[in-house]
């Protein structure tokens, strides 16, 4: 399948620097299909900026609810109407910021699913739980709580990504990746059946220029999730640039 390489801005950028990350990108990859993930109040000027490219635009959450009285929330339905087409969910930093569960990301991932967005569903392990074994019960328990039926056939995707390797330059040895991604492969196909095997899944926690290559060269390894790295037109096309033909 061909890779996705993702970029998640986080809460970074101005109009204007938005608008020239964005021009700068406007040509896409070789190999690779390029989404990325500007701030909410960037969304809508970017999308206009890449109507016509090979860059799709997403956005980094999104409410459970179509509607309503939720003061600073903004909907699926919200999103696709200023030009989303992928939503983030999930992602450690709502798990840990703002409380978020399995059962929030679950109610999350419908939204997008009933709006038509495409739901990019976040998993991984703390640090203490690595180094306690459960690395693969966690991520095992946090897809059998966040995913619903019709996440597969829709082209939902999987990023996993180790919460210790976010941000820190640090990352699980190719090894410790290929083996989670083998996790997430069975588990998903053994609910879902076979549709699973062509579910994209992403790495993410650190990816740059320097490591793409041999992270994009792992089995079931179908893209990156990239955050800091992302903000640079260069480092992000160079990391697209990395995956193998
Ligand atoms: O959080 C992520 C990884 O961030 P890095 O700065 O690449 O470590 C992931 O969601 C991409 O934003």
């Amino acid at each position: 399948m061909r890779p996705l390489i993702a970029g998640n801005w986080k809460m970074n950028g101005n109009q204007r620097e938005a608008a020239r990350l964005a021009e700068a990108l406007r040509g896409g990859a070789e190999n690779a299909d390029l989404l990325i993930c500007p701030p909410f109040v960037h969304i809508h000027q970017v999308a206009a900026l890449m109507l016509g490219s090979r860059v799709a635009v997403g956005a980094q959450d999104c409410h459970a609810a179509h509607h309503g009285a939720h003061t600073g929330d903004v909907s699926a339905a919200m999103l696709r109407d200023v030009g989303a087409t992928h939503v983030i969910l999930g992602h450690s930093e709502r798990r840990t910021n703002h409380g978020e569960n399995d059962a929030a990301v679950l109610a999350k991932t419908e939204a997008a699913l009933t709006a038509g967005l495409i739901p990019i569903i976040c998993v991984g392990e703390t640090e203490a739980e690595r180094l306690s074994g459960l690395a693969d019960s966690v991520v095992e328990k946090q897809l059998g709580g966040s995913i619903p039926y019709g996440f597969i056939t829709a082209g939902g995707i999987v990023a996993y990504e180790p919460v210790w390797a976010i941000g820190t330059g640090r990352t699980p040895t190719d090894r410790d990746i290929a083996a989670m991604h083998a996790t997430m492969r069975t588990a998903l196909v053994e609910r879902f059946g076979p549709a699973a095997r062509t579910t994209r899944l992403l790495y993410g926690g650190s990816v740059k220029p320097s490591n793409a290559a041999a992270i994009m060269a792992l089995p079931d390894v179908d893209g990156a999730l990239v955050g800091g790295a992302s903000l640079v037109a260069e480092d992000f096309l160079a990391i697209a640039g990395a995956v193998p033909e």
